[in-house]
C-alpha cells in the first residue's frame, strides 16, 4: 500500500494481526523492500511484519535530494506512528540499520529491539561518498552496478541469477533517491548517540561483506552493552538474499530470546568483548572500514 505521511509517501507491506508483536524492517542503499521476501516467510507465524520502501526506493517517492538522515528517520518514525506500533523490533540492513539506531536513540517508546545487520554507526568516510557520487552524476547508476557486486556477493554467488537481478534492483533505482540517500549516508556518525543506547541489540555480519566487514559492524555492537554479534561466514553484504534462511534462524532466535528477556540491559554493564579476540571498543572515526570503494 501506498502510505501517505506528513512529509512523504511511502511504499508499505504490512501483514499479520495489527495487535500481534511487530518487526519492522528497513532495507539497504539500491535496493528495496523485496530484499526480504526469502526471510519472511522463515519467520514465527502471530507476528506482524512491516517493510518499506525508503524514501528514493521502490515504490516510495523520490523527492530531490541530497536527503539528510534525520529525515530518514523521520520517515521511519512517522511510519510508526501512522501504523501506530510501538515496542517493535526494528531490523535494519546497512543505511537501513542507520536509521535504526537514529531511530532508537530518538524515539525508545517504538523500539523493543534492534538488529542492526551489516552495518556500522558509520559507513564509509565522506570523500569516498562523494567519489561515488560524482561519478554516478557523470556515468549513470550503471556504472557502479560490477563494483556494487563485488562489495555485496563472495565470488560464487555473484555468478547467480538472483545477484544479478539485485544489480538490476541498483540501476531501477530512481537516480536522486540513490543519490539521495548516499549524502544521508556520508553525512552520519553515530557512534556517540549509539554508545548511549541501552536495549537489547543483535548485531550480524557476512565473512565476504566488502561494504561492511565484519570488524566494522563488530566496533559498533561493541559500544552497545550487552548486544550480542553473530557472523555468517558464508555471506556477504546482504544476507536476507544469499541466505535467508540462516538468516531468518538468526532473528528468530534472537526474537525467542527477547520474548523470554523481560530484563532490560543495565546501563552500567561492562562494554562486552563480542569477539573472543582481543578488541578495542575505542574508535577512529576516520577508518574507511573496506566500505564504498
Ligand atoms: O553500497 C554499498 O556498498 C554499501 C552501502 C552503504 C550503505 C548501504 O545501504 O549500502
Amino acid at each position: 500500500m501506498r502510505l501517505d505521511l506528513p512529509n512523504i509517501t511511502l511504499n508499505v507491506e504490512d501483514s499479520g494481526p495489527k495487535d500481534a508483536p511487530a518487526v519492522v524492517f528497513a532495507h539497504a542503499l539500491g535496493t528495496n523492500l523485496h530484499l526480504w521476501d526469502a526471510v519472511l516467510p522463515h519467520l514465527p507465524e502471530g507476528l506482524r511484519l512491516i517493510r518499506y520502501d525508503l524514501r528514493g526506493h521502490g515504490g516510495s517517492d523520490a523527492p530531490d535530494g541530497p536527503y539528510a538522515m534525520g529525515t530518514l528517520v523521520r520517515d521511519a518514525e512517522q511510519l510508526l506512528d501512522a501504523l501506530d506500533v510501538t515496542d517493535a523490533v526494528f531490523v535494519g540492513i546497512s543505511i537501513g540499520g542507520l536509521i535504526a539506531q537514529g531511530l532508537a536513540v530518538k524515539r525508545l517508546d517504538q523500539i523493543r529491539a534492534l538488529v542492526l545487520s551489516n552495518t556500522a554507526a558509520k559507513i564509509g568516510v565522506r570523500s569516498v561518498w562523494d567519489k561515488r557520487i560524482s561519478e554516478i552524476r557523470e556515468k549513470g547508476l550503471e556504472s557502479i552496478v560490477a563494483p556494487t557486486l563485488e562489495r555485496w556477493f563472495a565470488p560464487a554467488f555473484r555468478k547467480t541469477e538472483e545477484a544479478q537481478r539485485w544489480g538490476r534492483a541498483i540501476t531501477e533505482t530512481p537516480l536522486k533517491g540513490y543519490l539521495g540517500c548516499a549524502a544521508a549516508v556520508a553525512g552520519t556518525d553515530f557512534y556517540t548517540p549509539t554508545s548511549g543506547l541501552r536495549l537489547s541489540c543483535l548485531g550480524i555480519a557476512g565473512g565476504y561483506d566488502g561494504s561492511t566487514p565484519p570488524d566494522l559492524v563488530r566496533e559498533t555492537l561493541g559500544v552497545i552493552p550487552g548486544s550480542r554479534f553473530e557472523l555468517m561466514r558464508r555471506s556477504g553484504h546482504l544476507p536476507p538474499v544469499d541466505a535467508p534462511e540462516d538468516y531468518a534462524a538468526l532473528l528468530t532466535d534472537f526474537l525467542t530470546e527477547i520474548a523470554h528477556d523481560k530484563r532490560d540491559p543495565d546501563p552500567h554493564d561492562p562494554v562486552p568483548d563480542l569477539t573472543g579476540h582481543t578488541q578495542s571498543h575505542s574508535h577512529n572515526h576516520d577508518h574507511d572500514g573496506g566500505c564504498c570503494g
